[in-house]
């Protein structure tokens, strides 16, 4: 069983990590804030209402510095560890963790300075607290905040806005439910107008977690006393009051040592006609002992919900480290080397989606199998080689001779003209699709809406096949685990991929406008010899006349046409789909990012590298790592330690991470309860 003073001392090193980590409270993390949960005494009063005075009688030091104007203006957290008595008293300042301050004067220099390397010199204020912590026999555990003073007027270089920056902060603090509110009103002022009873009121109006304390009681005017503000008559409490009396401003000035102050404030309760009969309950060192009684009670009461917040935070983190995946190497090569990885593992999914394994590649052959087909018997032959239109065309090439034999010219206009149909996907632009209708203007029947819907479907065909392809790089995408954290790089991915893809569909379409040319370039001579020849009514075979035309002779021809241009249509519907394979699918699984992987070898530096791990933020993490180390000490934790330094380096950001992650696992163990 932990006593109650290390439960102090635990929750003083979880509240070191939390402010190291960033996390002090407030903010819009997107984590549940551990630094809220934690149990704190913050110090709040008005400018001049002994605030400084009480901590250091607490303390029974003078360490904080003193001035005019508002002196804190950072938190102060300040953490008493009581040692074994003899023992030399020193501080330690969390973001100096290799120096002790053995002189309380350098330490109140170093708050000033501390103060100001945050806030500058202009008098502003800071919520990042500065840690102190005072090993002291003359001390109890106890944790304390102290917190700038409630003032109702900016002083020159400060903004008219402090005031309510200052209340802000302070409620920021003292609005929580973890926070026991320790208010301080001096005694010769109207408990009425106090500042910090006010506030008090506010946030804690049943006042369960507020401790009232009434300094400068030496102060007041004589024949008068503060017994009914004592006594809890005139602003009741849930926790007696308790009076103060701090050295004078012309006790400092002599510096009158502290220890002699606190004796004197003893013989000043003891010997009082006023408050002798409370003496037992007043004075610094008596307030010490009930807040840290109350701290340490307050946090054993809370360690049930600490503990199921820090095992949430756990989840939180673990799924947050899962969906960061593996830590990122900072320098242009290393970061390379993970790039080329995703995109492998990105093309090895889309492989499997062409290839069978995962589905979508067969879409493509279902554009083959029943598209295409389907395409091909929509071209419009019937009204092409319709008797009328053949006896035009064949008419037209005859001229002014009339055809003896067979009409040469008349099929092969025919065929050419029934193979441009084919030629349809090419010609997909509304110009094109212009030209188109120019070139066919012997067959002025069609308007120009029929052909560019015959050229649409047909086009559609080659299209399909490309969207196929663009619907498996998305689904590619959103399958590949390694992508998932990096939606840059998934846009990158897509655009490469897209635009590659775009190249190989305009290299298919050329292919098969070639294949279509081809047809039309040479007529499969063998087709047209073995047809049967016409022969007369008299079975004489021999030249026709033009009035010798009849209808049954322009049938026959468009029927031989279209028995050849369906011989034609069933050999593209073998040679489309090989061509398109050839320049879409192949070239998309073999090369769909060879374009982006020259690319981005040419790059030599990706991204700035982060900044790296400074000594300032080392210094921090060393003392708290073997703090913690030593908290939970085991095999286990050297060995998280070590595999961070091999696998992150230096890397600030992931190693902030990993102290939280490992602080958080190491609470519960070091709690046994
Ligand atoms: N006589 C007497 N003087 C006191 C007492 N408490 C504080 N003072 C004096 O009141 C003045 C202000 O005290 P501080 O402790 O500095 O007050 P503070 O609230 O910390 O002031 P700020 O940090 O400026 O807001 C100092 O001169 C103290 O010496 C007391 O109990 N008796």
């Amino acid at each position: 069983m932990a006593t109650m003073g290390s439960l102090i001392g635990l929750v003083n090193r979880i509240q070191k990590a939390c402010t190291v980590l960033g996390d002090y409270g407030g903010g819009d993390s997107a984590f549940s804030s551990l630094w809220e949960a934690l149990p704190s005494v913050a110090v709040v009063g008005g400018q001049s209402s002994g605030k400084s005075s009480v901590l250091e009688s607490i303390v029974g030091r003078d360490f904080l510095p003193r001035g005019s104007g508002i002196v804190t203006r950072r938190p102060l957290v300040l953490q008493l560890c009581k040692i074994e008595e003899g023992a030399p008293e020193f501080a330690e300042f969390l973001h100096l963790p290799t120096k002790r301050f053995m002189e309380f004067s350098a330490v109140c220099k170093e708050i000033q300075d501390e103060t100001d390397r945050i806030t500058g010199k202009s008098k502003q204020i800071s919520p990042i607290p500065i840690h102190l912590s005072i090993y002291s026999p003359n001390v109890v555990n106890l944790t304390l905040i102290d917190l700038p003073g409630l003032t109702k007027v900016a002083v020159e270089g400060q903004p008219e806005s402090i005031m309510e920056e200052i209340e802000m902060m302070v409620r920021s603090y003292v609005g929580k439910p973890n926070c026991i509110i320790l208010a301080i009103s001096p005694a010769n002022q109207d408990i009425a107008t106090s500042d910090a009873i006010k506030l008090a009121r506010e946030v804690d109006p049943t006042g369960e977690r507020t401790f009232g304390v009434l300094t400068k009681l030496d102060l007041m005017d004589k024949g008068t006393n503060a017994l009914h503000v004592l006594e809890g008559r005139s602003y009741r409490l849930q926790h007696p009051w308790v009076g103060i009396v701090n050295r004078s401003q012309a006790d400092i000035n002599r510096k009158v040592d502290m220890i002699v102050a606190r004796q004197k404030e003893r013989e000043y309760f003891a010997t009082s006609p006023d408050y002798g009969h409370l003496a037992s309950k007043m004075g610094s060192e008596y307030l010490a002992k009930l807040l840290s009684k109350h701290l340490e009670s307050v946090i054993k009461a809370r360690i049930p919900s600490i503990i199921s917040l820090i095992n949430k935070s756990i989840d939180e983190l673990e799924s947050e480290l899962n969906h960061l995946g593996s830590p990122i190497a900072v320098d242009s090569g290393a970061q390379l080397y993970t790039i080329l990885e995703v995109c492998r593992a990105f093309d090895k999914i889309f492989k499997e989606h062409l290839e069978g394994g995962r589905p979508g590649g067969d879409r493509i052959y279902g554009v083959f199998d029943n598209q295409l087909p389907a395409a091909l018997r929509k071209l419009p032959f019937d009204r092409h080689l319709s008797v009328q239109n053949v006896r035009k065309v064949v008419s037209e090439s005859d001229g002014y001779q009339p055809h003896l034999i067979a009409p040469e010219q008349g099929y092969r206009r025919l065929i050419e003209g029934s193979l441009n149909y084919f030629r349809g996907p090419a010609e997909a632009s509304v110009d094109a699709v212009r030209a188109f209708v120019h070139k066919l203007i012997c067959f002025p029947q069609f308007n120009e809406c029929t052909i560019i819907s015959i050229v649409k479907k047909a086009y559609y065909f080659v299209m399909q096949v490309h969207f196929v392809l663009k619907e498996l790089v998305r689904q590619s995408i959103a399958e590949t685990q390694e992508l998932q954290r990096f939606p840059a790089l998934q846009a990158e991915i897509g655009g490469a991929a897209s635009q590659a893809l775009e190249k190989f569909r305009e290299e298919s379409k050329r292919t098969v406008i070639r294949l279509v040319d081809m047809e039309s370039s040479f007529l499969t001579v063998d087709f047209f010899r073995r047809l049967p020849q016409e022969v007369d009514k008299g079975g004489n075979q021999g030249p026709f006349t033009v009035d010798r035309y009849t209808e049954g002779h322009f049938r026959r021809i468009a029927s031989n046409v279209s028995s050849y241009i369906g011989m034609v249509a069933d050999s593209l519907k073998q040679t489309i789909p090989k061509a398109v394979v050839y320049c879409q699918v192949r070239e998309a699984k073999h090369s769909l990012l060879n374009h982006f992987y020259a690319q981005i070898g040419k790059k030599e530096v990706l991204s700035p590298p982060p900044p790296p791990l400074s000594t300032y933020h080392l210094s921090m993490f060393i003392p708290l790592a073997s703090d913690l180390l030593i908290t939970i000490s085991g095999s286990m934790g050297s060995l998280l330690c070590l595999y961070v330094i091999l696998l992150w380096g230096l890397n600030y950001d992931m190693l902030l991470y990993f102290i939280y992650i490992y602080l958080i696992l190491s609470c519960p163990v070091s709690l046994e309860l």
